[in-house]
């Protein structure tokens, strides 16, 4: 592979788009980005970054003479060999992925006959390139390449997961094309996997599913430890040093959240329906990811004999530690609970967005600056998202403040023996209730 430079067009400045131009630029390629968001292109040009992506803003100043944003198609597309589309596909009302923006994508492109090639980076159900290759025939772009070319950086380290990929897939019926883009990450020391269009956009669907499994899976065998009086720390770690199973995505917790996982996985389940087959195993999967957060909830009103009336404090809001993002974050499922049952929510997160006041549930709670505060006065504090700040907090002092000083750990997060010692009555996921003597 050359690695030679190239000229790239990228549609979505969302986490993948911005992601993905920043990267090809740092791979030396003249990137230009294209949204349809106006507050979106003027915080870009003027320097900032929409949203919190570790690196993204160093990488973005660092190359900044080879990356360009705009709002303009004409002005993405002139230059460019190759139109990367990185739009959002979210569910529809039938869990299916909506497809709008990327056909909106496909139909900005009339005219553009000098491309090599139209890449798709968004996560879509298999057979979505047959019907953008003939929607590109129909537009007389015939002769202009199609390649999907799946992402599966994580946030929270999606400049990192780009860089060193455990893999590139690029799905191709032409050979030449596929090659054109693998070219694209020349300079990257990974694995390039060229096949199929088709198989390479279910090698997404069946990447994301599996892992969503693997958490189900574990977060299943918590409630059995829970009943039975295994502790699932112990349990995960020696399961996951068999070196067939190893230890990722073995952290029982909540359940999955984020924009991927829920997502994705109702999307292959839709898109096995629609062909009359019930992937039952992903059905179970989804469905036992819903209930988690409900039974925490659930273990907490016996706890407390109910909850009307009680404050409970939520530290962490956001779906995963280090980003901002609280897309399908259980932490919405948490609260909405909590206030349907009567309760009070306080809640603390050093990074998710402060709400106008219009998006439920957290319109209703009261977001305080720091741990302490939000627990202050609490019948019950549950830890959702494992912030590393969490391990720093006081809990001698938490256990004074809090009326009622229990700690539901919903990720397992910190020391049960030093939260006992703090006077702390502790619950973790797969892991008894210990009150301190
Ligand atoms: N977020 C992730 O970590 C991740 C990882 C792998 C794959 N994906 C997939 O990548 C895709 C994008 O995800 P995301 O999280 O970046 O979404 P996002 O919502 O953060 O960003 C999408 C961007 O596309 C823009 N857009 C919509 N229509 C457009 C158009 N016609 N022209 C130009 N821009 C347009 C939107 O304004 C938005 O800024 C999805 O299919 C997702 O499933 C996401
Ligand atoms: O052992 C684990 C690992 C993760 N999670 C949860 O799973 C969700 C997703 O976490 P993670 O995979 O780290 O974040 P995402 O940024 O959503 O990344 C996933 O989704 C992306 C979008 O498709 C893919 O590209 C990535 O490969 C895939 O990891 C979060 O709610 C985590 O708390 C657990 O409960 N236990």
């Amino acid at each position: 592979m050359t690695g030679a430079s190239r000229r790239i067009a990228v549609f979505g400045a969302g986490y993948i788009g911005l992601v993905t131009g920043a990267c090809f630029a740092e791979l030396g390629h003249r990137v230009v980005v294209r949204d349809i968001q106006p507050e979106r292109i003027r915080l870009l040009n003027s320097g900032e970054v929409p949203f919190f992506e570790p690196g993204l803003g160093d990488l973005i100043t660092r190359n900044k003479e080879r990356l360009a944003f705009t709002l303009d198609v004409e002005e993405a597309v002139r230059d460019a060999e190759a139109v990367f589309v990185c739009v959002d596909t979210p569910p529809t009302a039938s869990g299916d992925a909506d497809l709008s923006r990327v056909w909106a994508v496909v139909d900005a492109l009339r005219g553009a006959s000098h491309l090599v090639a139209v890449v798709v980076k968004s996560t879509v159900p298999v057979g979505t390139g047959a019907r953008v290759r003939a929607a590109l025939d129909e537009r007389d772009l015939g002769h202009v390449g199609y390649a999907s070319n799946p992402e599966f950086t994580a946030e929270g380290r999606a400049v990192e997961d780009f860089l060193r990929p455990d893999r590139v897939v690029i799905g191709a019926s032409d050979d030449a094309v596929a090659r054109w883009v693998a070219d694209l990450y020349g300079r990257l020391d990974s694995p390039v996997e060229l096949m199929d269009v088709a198989s390479a956009e279910m090698v997404k669907l069946a990447s994301n599913a599996l892992l969503a499994t693997r958490i189900t899976f574990i977060n299943e065998i918590a409630t059995v430890c829970e009943a039975t009086g295994a502790d699932i720390g112990h349990v995960s770690r020696a399961v996951g040093l068999d070196h067939r199973l190893g230890p990722h995505f073995l952290r029982a917790g909540l359940g999955y959240g984020g924009s991927c996982f829920p997502k994705d996985s109702r999307a292959l389940r839709a898109m096995a329906s629609n062909s009359g087959y019930p992937f039952q195993l992903l059905n179970a999967v989804i469905e036992v990811n819903e209930l988690q957060p409900r039974r925490a909830i659930q273990r907490l009103k016996t706890e407390l004999d109910g909850l009307k009336g009680r404050r409970i404090a939520l530290l962490g809001m956001t779906f995963k530690p280090g980003t901002d993002d609280m897309r399908e974050a259980p932490s919405t499922i948490i609260a909405s609970r909590l206030l349907a049952e009567g309760a009070t929510v306080t809640c603390w997160d050093p990074m998710a967005p402060h709400t106008d006041g219009r998006q439920e549930p957290w319109s209703s709670a009261t977001r305080r600056p720091d741990p302490l505060g939000a627990m202050t006065d609490a019948d019950a504090a549950i830890l959702v998202t494992e912030w590393p700040e969490l391990t720093d907090v006081d809990w001698t002092a938490a256990a004074r403040l809090m009326r009622n000083p229990l700690l539901l750990d919903g990720r397992n997060l910190l020391d049960p023996a030093a939260l006992l010692s703090a006077g702390f009555t502790h619950m973790g996921v797969g892991r008894g209730t210990r009150r301190p003597r």
